[in-house]
């Protein structure tokens, strides 16, 4: 097996969707899933490179593993519920600062995943936020689906992960770009998603290339004083 020219990684509290939104790109097809235990990879080839996508466990006792799982990493993708509110708050709290082993120039993806639900009761729940009242009068805001996370929240984390990594906005690619909604049930965006981030990648991996070799060492020909030109800033 080749070894892989990129990585791109998929983060994200348990249920969320990761598993699914993987197989459904891969595999063409929206089976049942079990929670992942660790983490598992698919190769996928694009273009003439072949880059790594790895599936990651949201479950809370994996977690020490998130940040070994993001090691050089050329693309995170932080994938949340729309339906659970808690679960973009989690991508804050517990998983971005797994990421600081990734590549310095790093991309990111917010995903929210299951819109296919959302659709079923986002009217209930625009009208108990008071985004949009705009339904028939004297409907009851009864509290159906759990809080729902509106598209502007997930672009205000995408600004503060842009923060956290200390990048310019107009230095990284725009919110508007890097933010999805998905559904793995349906396949909604699904290859958008992940054919956006191929074509980000792949002029990473060509400007990792013409910057000499690679942040891995192959031990077999590892020699100590050839080693100081790599893995520093350009
Ligand atoms: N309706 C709907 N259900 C989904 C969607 N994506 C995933 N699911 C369901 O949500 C549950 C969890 O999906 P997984 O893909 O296993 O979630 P995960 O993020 O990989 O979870 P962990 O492996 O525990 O971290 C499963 O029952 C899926 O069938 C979606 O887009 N729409
Ligand atoms: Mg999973």
């Amino acid at each position: 097996m080749r070894k892989p020219d990129g990585k791109i990684v998929l983060l994200g509290d348990m249920n969320v969707g990761k598993t699914s939104l993987l197989q459904r790109y891969m595999e063409r097809r929206f089976p049942d899933t079990v929670s992942t235990v660790g983490g598992a990879f698919y190769l996928k080839q694009w273009r003439s490179y072949n880059i790594s996508i790895w599936d990651t466990a949201g479950r809370e006792q994996f977690h020490g593993l998130g940040s070994m799982y993001c090691r050089g990493a050329a693309a995170v993708i932080l994938t949340y519920d729309v339906n659970h509110l808690q679960s973009l708050v989690e991508l804050e709290e517990r998983f971005l600062g797994l990421t600081d082993t990734a590549n310095a120039d790093c991309l990111f993806a917010i995903v929210g995943n299951k819109v296919d639900l959302r659709e079923e009761g986002a009217a209930e729940s625009q009208e108990e936020d008071g985004h949009s009242p705009g339904m028939a009068s004297g409907g009851c805001a009864s509290l159906k689906v759990p809080k729902q996370v509106r598209p502007e929240d997930a672009v205000a984390l995408y600004k503060k992960i842009l923060k956290y990594k200390m990048l310019d906005e107009k230095d990284a690619p725009a919110a508007e770009q890097m933010c999805f909604e998905t559904s793995a049930k349906t396949g909604h965006n699904v290859d958008l998603l992940f054919e956006t981030l191929f074509e980000m990648v792949v002029p990473m991996i060509l400007r990792q290339r013409s910057q000499g070799p690679a942040q891995t060492v192959d031990i077999t020909s590892y020699k100590p004083p050839g080693r100081t030109k790599a893995g520093c800033c350009a």
